[in-house]
């Protein structure tokens, strides 16, 4: 099912329009009380949908069939497992590699990914690391959280940082399995780094706050 997105601005409400968007598909709102009433019209049919009200900036799903027409959730945060790899094959180092997704898109990030159902935060990030360099993790255990919010980018994780020991008895340098996802991973001195504008948010927010996996 094809799907388009818009954004719904509360305040804007009082105007009516609040987006065409690029498939032509009108996405129009209006006041009603704490509940907003979005309207679809798809290939002259109109529907109305009551939506409740949702933060500045959530996103509104539009199916073209009309088919769970509008499905605006109020988003909740996600969590996000961050992984210190290290190695004493390179002491004081960490791994990093510049990330490919579109969030944090061109800028250097730990091995991670999301916490699945049921895992622990150690058990999503030795999993997260081998799956993304095929290196097993050894001795891991939490080392920090942050509460990472972007605003303007509708970005909102709990993100939880591990950090382990690459086991070498399986391997001990990395491999790039997803290159769709990482131009590939380095090793890069914690004490030197990389200048910071080019750190993905999170990893830069908690290396300005002092943290460090070596101490
Ligand atoms: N990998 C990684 N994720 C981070 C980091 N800091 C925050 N995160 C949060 C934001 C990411 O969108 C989220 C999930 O990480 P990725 O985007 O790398 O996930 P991945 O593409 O592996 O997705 P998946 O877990 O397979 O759904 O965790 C970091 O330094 N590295």
């Amino acid at each position: 099912m094809e799907s388009v997105t818009a954004d719904y601005h509360p305040q804007d409400l009082k105007t009516q329009d609040l987006q065409v968007n690029s498939s032509g598909d009108m996405i129009k709102a209006q006041p009603n009380a704490s509940v907003g009433v979005v309207s679809c019209t798809h290939d002259s049919v109109t529907m109305k949908h009551i939506v409740t009200s949702a933060p500045q900036n959530c996103p509104i799903m539009v199916t073209k069939n009309h088919a769970a027409c509008v499905s605006m959730q109020r988003e909740r945060p996600k969590v996000g497992v961050g992984v210190f790899v290290l190695s004493d094959c390179h002491p004081h180092c960490v791994l990093v590699g510049k990330r490919k997704s579109s969030s944090g898109e061109g800028k250097y990030g730990l091995p991670g990914g999301h916490q699945e159902f049921g895992e622990s935060w150690v058990e999503c990030g030795e999993r997260e690391v081998e799956e993304e360099t095929g290196l097993r993790m050894t001795g891991t255990r939490f080392s920090a959280v942050l509460n990472v919010v972007i605003p303007d980018e509708n970005y909102h994780y709990v993100e939880f940082f591990v950090q382990g020991h690459v086991d070498t008895q399986h391997g001990s340098e990395p491999i790039n399995v997803e290159p769709d996802k990482c131009d590939g991973w380095e090793w890069v001195d914690w004490d030197t780094f990389l200048p910071l504008d080019t750190v993905f948010e999170p990893l830069k927010v908690i290396r300005e706050q002092g943290f460090n996996p070596f101490q």
